[in-house]
């Protein structure tokens, strides 16, 4: 029973990459930041705006511990590696931690087009202002990755085919 997350930046394809994987290895898809706007009933900006950052990072942080176990294909949101414990639960399950490596050109071109999911860390926000949410989150990323994919170059069902490829490379190896 293996449960693979998806991390990395807002717009590197977490939700849409996980969707096709889960299609494609018949696992169930859980994407945290839906598990959060079920269990709250509201969407992510609203919960950003009326409960604050510091409430939202504490229900992503259930939702995290509950999908460990869950055998599924977990979309995370961006800020997941934030906290230490976080990334303690991720390091330490027996689980397969998969990055989705974007270059700040293309997320930032990708988050401008995606008008239909407000991300209130972005939103109004210049370039340099999220280039400097996401330098320091970088070494998160690539600390807690058992594999890495960019996505720069790559389709979204590229980089399925890049994931799968390291998933049955294991396999063998095992
Ligand atoms: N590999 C890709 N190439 C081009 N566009 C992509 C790719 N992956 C995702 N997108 C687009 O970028 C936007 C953000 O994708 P999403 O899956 O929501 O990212 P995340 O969950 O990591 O924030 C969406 O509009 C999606 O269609
Ligand atoms: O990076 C972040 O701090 C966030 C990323 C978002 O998810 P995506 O990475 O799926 O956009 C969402 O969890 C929330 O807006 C905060
Ligand atoms: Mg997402």
């Amino acid at each position: 029973m293996t449960t693979i997350f998806l991390i990395g930046f807002m717009g590197a394809g977490k939700t849409t990459v996980g969707k096709l994987l889960a299609h494609s290895t018949q696992k169930r898809h859980l994407d945290l930041d839906v598990e959060i706007e079920k269990k709250v009933g509201q969407p992510i900006s609203q919960i950003f705006s009326e409960q604050g950052e510091l409430s939202f990072r504490k229900i992503e942080h259930e939702s995290l511990k509950k999908s460990m176990d869950q055998n599924a294909i977990v979309s995370t949101g961006g800020g997941i590696v934030l906290s230490a414990s976080n990334r303690a639960l991720l390091q330490e399950f027996s689980s397969e931690v998969i990055y989705l490596k974007t270059d700040p050109t293309v997320f930032i071109e990708r988050l401008k087009r995606d008008t239909k999911n407000v991300r209130p860390l972005v939103t109004d926000k210049s370039v340099e202002e999220i280039s400097a949410i996401y330098l320091p989150r970088e070494v998160l990323y690539e600390s807690c990755a058992n594999f890495t994919v960019n996505t720069s170059l790559y389709s979204p069902k590229e980089v399925v085919r890049e994931i799968l490829a390291y998933l049955n490379k294991k396999e063998q190896m095992l």
